[in-house]
């Protein structure tokens, strides 16, 4: 009974997503553990009552988060609104993360050369029956992506081939006349002589750290949760985040607050003879510039290791959708 109580983390055992995954958890200080036994794949975060990690594929991740048997994973978004009916009702995507980057696309075989947007395909499949006796076979796992957007741009003759692996090869192979799957280099697309429909991209996904609404949301959970939560911020802001110095003639006011709204920087301090910022990393170098040019003899950047923060978003987020 109180094992049920725990926060429950769960983090991809494997694929795409597993190493990133890993490294971000790590970035934020938390250390997850991997129980011994090999048919377990329960661990713990080193450091943090009341958590337990479990360690599932990215689809196996989102259908928990789905059923409340996972307070907070890490799954690809296309997984989420693929799995997940009503899925804004059953889960919050606290935070997109910068890895697992993959669209997912309509594809059609490269001899389609009159086929270059969803209304062409839409064409096809109006005649497509008439000519060939039967509807479009659309080869997919995405099957109900695929249903909304073909919905979407008026394609409705086309059965759904259900397809789990080498979806790619479906058109060559004679199962299907055109895909929906997920690609990031186009190498696979390629090699099957398939091509991307212009207005074909039904979904540009990333890993992102998503929370169930479903989970029972015990204290336990919730302050284990607002722990972690503390830690992923504190190290996202620490990394999207420069400390800047700058020594000035006279840190005139004026010149500061106009540094500021410029570069989106923020002041932490001055004293009259220099004046520090958090700025944004990649406004930085711009930020420097400008202060020489404003008088500074010299500015110097420095990291953050964490930015905590007495007001936590991400945990502010969640609190907000849990009540
Ligand atoms: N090139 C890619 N191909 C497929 N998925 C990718 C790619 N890049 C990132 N991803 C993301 O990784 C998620 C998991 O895909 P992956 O193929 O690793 O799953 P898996 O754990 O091997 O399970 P499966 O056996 O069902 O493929 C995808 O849903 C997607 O969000
Ligand atoms: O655009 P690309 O960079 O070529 O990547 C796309 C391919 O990668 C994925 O398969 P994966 O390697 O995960 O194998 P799987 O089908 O067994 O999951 C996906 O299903 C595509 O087949
Ligand atoms: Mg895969």
């Amino acid at each position: 009974m109180r094992e049920a109580q725990k926060l429950v983390i769960a983090s991809p055992s494997k694929g795409r997503l597993q190493e990133n995954a890993a490294a971000f958890f790590a970035r934020a200080g938390l250390e997850l553990t991997q129980g011994r036994g090999a048919r377990d794949y329960r661990g713990a975060v080193a450091g943090v009552e009341g958590a337990e990690v479990a360690y599932l594929s990215a689809s196996e991740i989102t259908r928990r988060l789905a059923l409340g048997e996972a307070h907070l994973g890490v799954t690809g978004e296309d997984l989420v609104r693929e799995e997940i009916a009503d899925a804004e009702s059953k889960v919050e995507l606290l935070a997109p993360l910068g890895f697992g980057f993959a669209n997912v696309v309509v594809a059609v075989p490269q001899a389609w050369i009159d086929v270059r947007h969803m209304s062409d395909l839409a064409d096809v499949a109006d005649g497509f029956r008439a000519r060939h006796g039967r509807g479009l076979r659309v080869a997919t796992k995405y099957v109900n992506t695929t249903r909304r957007f073909f919905t979407r741009y008026g394609v409705s003759d086309y059965r759904i081939v259900e397809s789990s692996g080498a979806t790619e090869g479906a058109p060559a192979a004679g199962s299907a006349d055109l895909i929906v799957d997920i690609t990031t280099t186009g190498a696979t697309l390629a090699a099957n002589a398939l091509k991307v429909i212009e207005d074909g991209v039904i979904l540009r996904s990333q890993a992102n750290l998503v929370a169930s609404l479903a989970a029972p949301w015990s204290e336990t959970a919730r302050e284990a949760a607002r722990i972690i939560l503390s830690r992923i911020a504190a190290e996202e802001e620490a990394r999207t985040t420069r400390e800047v110095r700058a020594h000035l003639p006279e840190a005139a006011g004026d010149l500061l607050r106009e540094a500021e709204t410029t570069f989106g920087a923020s002041l932490r301090e001055s004293n009259g003879k220099s004046a520090a910022f958090a700025c944004p990393a990649h406004h930085v170098a711009a930020l420097a510039d400008w202060l020489i040019a404003h008088g500074a003899k010299s500015v110097a950047s420095a990291r953050f290791d964490y930015v905590f923060r007495a007001e936590n978003a991400l945990w502010s987020k969640l609190a907000a959708r849990l009540g």
